[in-house]
C-alpha cells in the first residue's frame, strides 16, 4: 500500500540492490555505470515528466513522475544522502512563504 513509507521502503530496497548482480538488478546496473549516468537518467526522466505534463494524459504523467522519483532516490543513494535529510529540509521550510525561505538562504 502506498504511504509516506513508500519512499523509505524504496530507499532501503535501493541500498540493498546497489551491490547486487547487474545482470539481475537495474539499480546495480545503473550504479555500476557511475554517477554521471545516474545524473543523466534523472535529467531524462525530468524531461519526460515535463513532456507528459504538457502533452500527455494523467496516467502517463503518473508513470513519468514515478520514474523521476525513483531515479532521484537512486541518485541520493549514490551520494549517500539520506531521504530523512531531504524530508527534514522540507520540514524546515514548512509554513515559510517561498519568498521568505529564499531570502533566508545563505548567499552563495
Ligand atoms: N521503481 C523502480 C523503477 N522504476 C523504473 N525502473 C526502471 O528504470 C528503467 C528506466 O527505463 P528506461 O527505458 O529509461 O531505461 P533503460 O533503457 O532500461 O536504461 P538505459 O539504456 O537508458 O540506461 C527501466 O529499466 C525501469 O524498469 C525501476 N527499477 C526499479 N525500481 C524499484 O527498485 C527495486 C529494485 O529493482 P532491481 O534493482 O531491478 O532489482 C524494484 O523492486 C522497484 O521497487
Amino acid at each position: 500500500m502506498s504511504s509516506p513509507d513508500t519512499l523509505a521502503r524504496l530507499e532501503a530496497t535501493i541500498a540493498a540492490r546497489r551491490s547486487a548482480d547487474p545482470d539481475s538488478s537495474y539499480v546495480a546496473r545503473l550504479n555500476a555505470k557511475g554517477l554521471g549516468k545516474i545524473a543523466q537518467k534523472l535529467g531524462e526522466e525530468a524531461t519526460e515528466t515535463v513532456i507528459a505534463a504538457l502533452t500527455e494524459d494523467r496516467k502517463a504523467l503518473v508513470g513519468e513522475a514515478a520514474d523521476l522519483l525513483f531515479h532521484l532516490m537512486v541518485l541520493l543513494g549514490a551520494k549517500d544522502v539520506a531521504l530523512a535529510d531531504v524530508l527534514s529540509e522540507l520540514d524546515r521550510r514548512e509554513g515559510m512563504s517561498g519568498i521568505a525561505e529564499k531570502a533566508a538562504r545563505p548567499k552563495a
